[in-house]
């Protein structure tokens, strides 16, 4: 690793040879960082196929967008102030250490951020990466390079920097006090946009129980203004009342508030679950196998979905387009009956407290009978978008014993050369494009070759009072004969353990 004199920090990217001062390299990789700034997203904003349907959720989201952190059931500033993070016109900054490999994961990284921000709606400005060993654990950037990013908040007169990071409460405030705005970092970000997108019950309580405990320990920060005016006046009282002013009690109290909040939050999602826990269930009482749909944020999970199945669910070229998982039944060619469930979008650094508020929702992907892992070819760095699936994968239960297809989304504009890679790496691809077609058919014949097959032989006649179980054989099964008897309907074929019980009881009665 080779340190310029100039500016030991400096991001350069190691072509020094050219004569350069580091400086001009540094600016140069800012340059180079923004004009790819928008990028994480595909250029050219959304293309809609047929089978993306009316896109009605993409009509309202468009009408509702600027409007939010409506509700608030805590009527406190702090938490108003944090819910409306209001990012309008922001810096980003990030940070990487070694040499032109991890300078290049930085600016993929940044750009990303700068997705990320836009699609909470904010305006990107600019962006700074510097190259340095580790965080300052004071303030994160380096003192020279936090006096550089406030001159430059100031030049290009932004509200708000973003740190492409997850930053200690302590780091956020002693940065904001050098650069004058408010700074947030990556976690609430994307915590911001969680909560702009939510829309079902159980996702907006799960959402806002992560915002929650992102902010608790992060109070003190977000109050601090308040804090230090309440602090002030006591001062001013000089009533000696030591460390413990009314700023700190209102701390406190609002601390005391949250993790009532919280608790209540917790509650109610407890109390939700058992309604999707019954529909599991009932899928898998009725022998329907699952197949899921997981992936990196924007990979085209939902157009791969609506190619598949014509289901017309939201397709957005914005990060964090689907946060409702969406459950749609689809059958193989053959007639057999499944569903597929399109998931929530993984991202690199997914905060924990939205792994640990989805965790119930992503279980769902450990019971599935198949995971289409679902890839942006077209992407800078789908290999580093797979290891952060597969990250948030493996905390799943169950996970490890779902079979895996890596599909290779975006075919019609990704680079062969990239798909091929890929493909040499990964045990089972598919090579696709929800927009072309390229490729479906391929996919729905090896969704149906995975899917279970009911193994039980039946040769029963079913009573015609129970037309309810002759459904579920056409829904599960496979029929080789069906014929209308006097005493009820025969069928030959196959299903699967419970049912074939079910019928003989059936048949027997
Ligand atoms: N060129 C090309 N673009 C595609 C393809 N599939 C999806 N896209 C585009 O990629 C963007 C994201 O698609 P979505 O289906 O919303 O992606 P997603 O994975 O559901 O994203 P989130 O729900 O945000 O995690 C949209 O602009 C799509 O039109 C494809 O095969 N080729
Ligand atoms: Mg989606």
């Amino acid at each position: 690793m080779t340190h310029t004199p100039q500016d030991p920090q400096a991001p350069t990217t190691e072509h020094g040879d050219d004569g350069r001062s580091a400086q001009a390299i540094a600016n140069d990789v800012v340059a180079r960082v923004l004009a790819r700034a928008g990028t994480a997203r595909s250029e050219g904003g959304t293309v809609h196929t047929e089978h993306d349907g009316d896109q009605l959720d993409l009509e309202e989201r468009s009408a509702l967008r600027r409007v939010g952190g409506l509700s608030t059931e805590l009527e406190d500033v702090t938490e108003v102030e944090y819910r409306q993070l209001r990012l309008e016109r922001v810096v980003l900054v990030g940070m990487y250490s070694g040499g032109e490999a991890a300078a290049r994961e930085a600016e993929v990284s940044l750009r990303e951020l700068a997705a990320l921000a836009e699609t909470a709606g904010s305006q990107v400005l600019d962006g700074l990466l510097q190259r340095r060993q580790k965080p300052d654990p004071g303030t994160y950037l380096g003192s020279g390079k936090a006096a550089e990013l406030a001159g430059l908040v100031r030049a290009v007169g932004a509200d708000t920097v973003v740190a492409d990071t997850e930053l200690a409460p302590s780091q956020r405030r002693a940065l904001e006090d050098i650069v004058k705005v408010k700074v947030v970092d990556r976690t609430a970000l994307i915590l911001d946009i969680f909560a702009q997108h939510a829309k079902s019950r159980e996702g907006k309580a799960q959402v806002e129980l992560a915002q929650l405990e992102y902010l608790l320990p992060r109070l003190r920060g977000w109050g601090e203004s308040m804090s230090r005016q309440a602090g002030g006046q006591v001062g001013s009282a000089g009533a000696g009342m030591g460390s413990r002013g009314p700023g700190e009690t209102k701390i406190e109290l609002d601390r005391r508030r949250i993790r009532n909040r919280m608790a209540k939050l917790r509650r109610e999602i407890a109390a939700m679950e058992p309604a999707r826990v019954t529909k599991r269930l009932e899928r898998k009482r009725h022998a329907v196998p699952n197949v899921a749909i997981a992936g990196y944020t924007n990979a085209g999970k939902s157009s791969l979905l609506n190619a598949l199945t014509d289901a017309g669910v939201l397709v957005e070229n914005a990060l964090f387009a689907t946060l409702d998982p969406t459950v749609r039944r689809a059958r193989t060619e053959d007639g057999r009956l499944y569903t597929l469930a399109d998931t929530v979008g993984f991202v690199r650094h997914l905060p924990h407290q939205l792994v640990e508020a989805f965790r119930s929702t992503l279980e769902e992907v450990g019971d599935a009978a198949l995971l289409l892992h679902v890839v942006d070819a077209s992407h800078p760095d789908p290999e580093g978008q797979i290891a952060a699936v597969r990250e948030v994968l493996a905390e799943i239960p169950g996970v490890e014993d779902v079979p895996e297809v890596v599909v290779l989304n975006k075919a019609d504009v990704a680079d062969p050369t990239v798909v091929g890679r890929i493909q040499r790496r990964e045990k089972r691809t598919v090579v696709v494009s929800a927009h072309t077609g390229e490729g479906v058919a391929e996919l729905r014949a090896l969704i149906a070759s995975e899917l279970p097959r009911p193994q039980v032989e039946i040769d029963v006649v079913v009573p015609y009072s129970r037309g309810d179980l002759v459904n579920r054989v056409h829904q599960a099964g496979e029929i080789d004969h069906e014929e209308h008897l006097e005493a009820g309907t025969l069928l030959r074929g196959r299903v699967d353990e419970a049912l074939a019980a079910e019928l003989e009881r059936a048949a027997a009665s």
